[in-house]
């Protein structure tokens, strides 16, 4: 009896929806290069102020398509702003619900397309993604810019903010979950991952991290020709420095400090007696103190590598709020965390470092928490002072990073198992 299989398709079609944040939308891209380099055939969704965040990525592979809707519009977010950066925190509500608008447009778009995806890969952030595919009879890989523990999370509860009546759903109760991107690597989370494959009932969780190693721009000193002039100052001061004596000190892209934090954290660091970089967003009081003192946030952005001051061998410590893609970077860097998680996924972050791993101490935590800055002073003097275990921690997790994404090992092989999966699905 003759059988009708599936062809494996060697350069499948996928569609790429990346949440306009900074802590989402890089590592996505850099996921992206990779899936590039693989083979597959690439149509990438953004609004027209994101497309140049795309610039690296499709100068690197031509052939991926931008698909370049307008941004709808939102009563909360003024014209021209497509970006949760421009917004802070409280914009992410309003971007998802503005983004939920895509739905029916893309809906025309796939019934167009002479040769639709055959998959979308999306942001956690963009859920109604799920139903789209649904809707598609697709399947939707979820990209966690996150660990393991937030996707578990996240697995167990889906949220449809933007369908009428706000509906969640468990996990096991949707249609068509197919598998999930993680921005993370087998030694840092293997229990975490386990359990996530168990949760969900099969092996398509890959552990593809970290992703700012492996990147389309993985620019360094040596071809700096775009490094701004703030970071070349920042890096002729670090070469003054003594190695190991420096620490960094920024609070992610969403979060602006409060008044009160701000002169907290300033009067801390002037009482540490230590050298420090801090990282600032704009449009918060910038107070200069001693140290190299404060640096506007996005100074590194031009530069491709972000952690380019963390990678300095000045820099000894990151005081950090814990979120992710800062905390990846710290760990690729081989410095020690000084935890201070604000919100979201944060504490968890915080937890895993300090408590299961041993990279890091906690500090301050909480939103709204001012830090006592006598205490504070204390505790960045003692922290950058650490020597032994913490320290040796922390290189042993950067090699055991590195050898993730080197060729063949875990974080590669996860990459080329996802690229075979979906190989099969043919179409
Ligand atoms: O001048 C700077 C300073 C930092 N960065 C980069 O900005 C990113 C910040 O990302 P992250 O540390 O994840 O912080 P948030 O921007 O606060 O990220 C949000 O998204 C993360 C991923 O889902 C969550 O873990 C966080 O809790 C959430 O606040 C990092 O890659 C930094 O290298 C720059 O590009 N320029």
């Amino acid at each position: 009896m003759a059988t009708t299989a599936t062809r494996p398709n060697p350069h499948p079609h996928i569609l790429v929806f990346p949440y306009p944040a900074q802590g989402h939308m890089l590592a996505l891209l850099n996921l992206t290069h990779q899936l590039a380099l693989r083979g597959l055939t690439i149509t990438i969704l953004v609004t027209p102020k994101n497309l140049p965040f795309l610039s690296p990525l499709l100068s690197s592979h031509p052939p991926i398509t931008p698909l370049v809707f307008p941004f709808p519009s939102h009563p909360l977010i003024p014209p021209g702003v497509e970006h949760v950066k421009d917004l802070g925190n409280s914009g992410n509500l309003p971007i998802m619900v503005a983004l939920g608008k895509l739905h029916d447009p893309l809906v025309e778009w796939f019934d167009s397309h002479s040769e639709p995806p055959v998959a979308i890969v999306s942001d956690f952030f963009i859920g109604w993604t799920q139903c789209l595919a649904t809707r598609l009879q697709i399947p939707r890989l979820t990209f966690y810019s996150s660990g393991a523990f937030v996707a578990l999370k996240s697995l167990s509860e889906i949220e449809f903010g933007n369908l009428p009546g706000s509906p969640a759903f468990k996990q096991e109760h949707l249609p068509s979950f197919w598998g999930c991107f993680i921005n993370s690597f087998e030694d840092l989370e293997a229990e975490y991952v386990q359990w996530l494959k168990t949760h969900v009932g099969h092996n398509r969780v890959f552990s593809v991290g970290p992703l700012s190693l492996i990147g389309p721009d993985v620019s360094d000193r040596g071809n700096s020709g775009s490094v701004s002039e703030m970071n070349d100052q920042v890096l002729t001061w670090l070469d003054r420095c003594p190695d190991g004596s420096v620490v960094y000190v920024c609070f992610g892209s969403q979060k602006l400090l409060r008044k009160e934090q701000m002169e907290a954290l300033a009067n801390g660091l002037e009482k540490s007696a230590t050298r420090f970089i801090w990282v600032v967003k704009s449009g918060t009081t910038q107070q200069q103190v001693e140290g190299f003192g404060v640096v506007p946030y996005g100074f590194e952005q031009r530069t491709a590598g972000q952690g380019l001051v963390l990678n300095h061998k000045a820099v000894g410590g990151f005081l950090s709020h814990c979120g992710w893609n800062s905390i990846l970077e710290g760990i690729v860097s081989g410095v020690m965390i000084l935890a201070g998680p604000m919100e979201a996924d944060q504490f968890l972050n915080a937890r895993l470092l300090v408590d299961n791993i041993g990279v890091g101490v906690r500090e301050c935590e909480g939103a709204d928490s001012v830090p006592d800055s006598d205490e504070l002073g204390r505790a960045i003097a003692e922290f950058m002072t650490e020597g032994g275990g913490m320290k040796a921690k922390a290189k042993d997790l950067k090699e055991k990073a590195l050898a993730a994404v080197s060729h063949g090992e875990s974080s590669m092989k996860d990459l080329d198992r996802f690229v075979e999966e979906l190989g099969q699905l043919g179409g």
